[in-house]
């Protein structure tokens, strides 16, 4: 089907390699380079230069890629009015969720979303905020969820989906507990339970120190939000976490908030695509308005 071999045509120009392409394609590389040459032949041209380093599109190349890329989202397009006809929106989407996003919005938002899309499979990746990025920018997800902020020109973000509210938090036994709200001052020479670099939620927590220019006695780092929250729950130290992830222990005693003066405890959610490959199939048009519209 020429559908296909457009497919073919245009996932060897965006991976600039014909292994990989078939390997994205689940054929052989003799069969995505055999695809390659019976086009040429049917255009007359070049259509792609090979040499060992490079893969790259010759002008008759560019013209049909562009085109080739318009083809295919309108077949997109016929297929899913078709389906919608049928009222049914089929498909499987690839998200990508930071761990506050994917252990306490995701669930919650994919059990309304599965039962409005029960014919839609998803798969969930969570990491943190930087993996996530990197993983929309190597076209590996077709939507990433994370916290803070993303600046990479390749890397589409809209609007916020939705706000955070962080909280510094310790044991309830911790002198600072012992006050509803502190002066920023008071924070001089903590010691402190951090996630990762490369987290959104250390990213809030370094962000945070700098503002109110305090130094750090000593840090102990964990690369999940539960361990960060069971250290500062067991008197390690105190964490900046979302109000998501200690709202229970916060409720129950485990952990207390600390209110410190004049700083600020918001920070957004936002969604990733990739500017070039972003997926625009019915079932992640769906997907987004759903995140869009989804309250906890
Ligand atoms: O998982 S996070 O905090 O980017």
């Amino acid at each position: 089907m020429m559908v296909d071999t457009m497919k073919i045509f245009v996932t060897v120009v965006e991976q600039s390699n014909f292994s990989r392409a078939a390997e994205l394609l689940n054929l052989s590389q003799p069969g995505v380079s055999l695809h390659i040459r019976n086009l040429e032949n049917e255009f007359g041209v070049k259509l792609i230069h090979r040499s060992p380093k490079h893969v790259k599109m010759t002008e008759a190349g560019a013209i049909l890629y562009k085109h080739a890329k318009q083809m295919l989202a309108l077949y997109d397009t016929a297929r899913e009015e078709i389906h919608l006809l049928r009222d049914e929106v089929t498909g499987a989407i690839k998200v990508g969720a930071s761990f506050t996003i994917g252990e306490y919005i995701l669930p919650h938002l994919l059990s309304e979303f599965a039962s409005q899309y029960p014919q839609i499979d998803i798969e969930v990746t969570i990491a943190n905020t930087e993996e996530i990025v990197q993983a929309v920018r190597a076209n590996e997800l077709d939507i990433g969820l994370v916290e803070g902020k993303v600046d990479y020109a390749e890397i589409q973000v809209p609007p916020p989906f939705m706000e955070d509210e962080m909280v510094l938090v310790a044991h309830p036994g911790h002198s600072l507990c012992s006050r509803k709200t502190v002066e920023p001052e008071v924070l001089q020479d903590l010691v402190w339970v951090f996630r990762e670099s490369g987290s959104g939620t250390r990213a809030f927590s370094d962000h945070f120190i700098a503002e109110i220019g305090v130094t750090v006695k000593r840090s102990y780092v964990f690369n999940s939000n539960q361990g960060v929250k069971e250290a500062a729950a067991a008197g390690l130290g105190v964490a900046m976490l979302s109000k998501l992830v200690v709202r229970k222990e916060l409720e129950a005693g485990e952990l207390c908030g600390i209110q410190v003066k004049g700083t600020k405890n918001k920070r957004s959610f936002i969604m990733l695509q990739d500017r070039k490959t972003a997926s625009e199939t019915m079932a992640v048009k769906m997907f987004i308005q759903k995140v869009r519209q989804f309250r906890l």
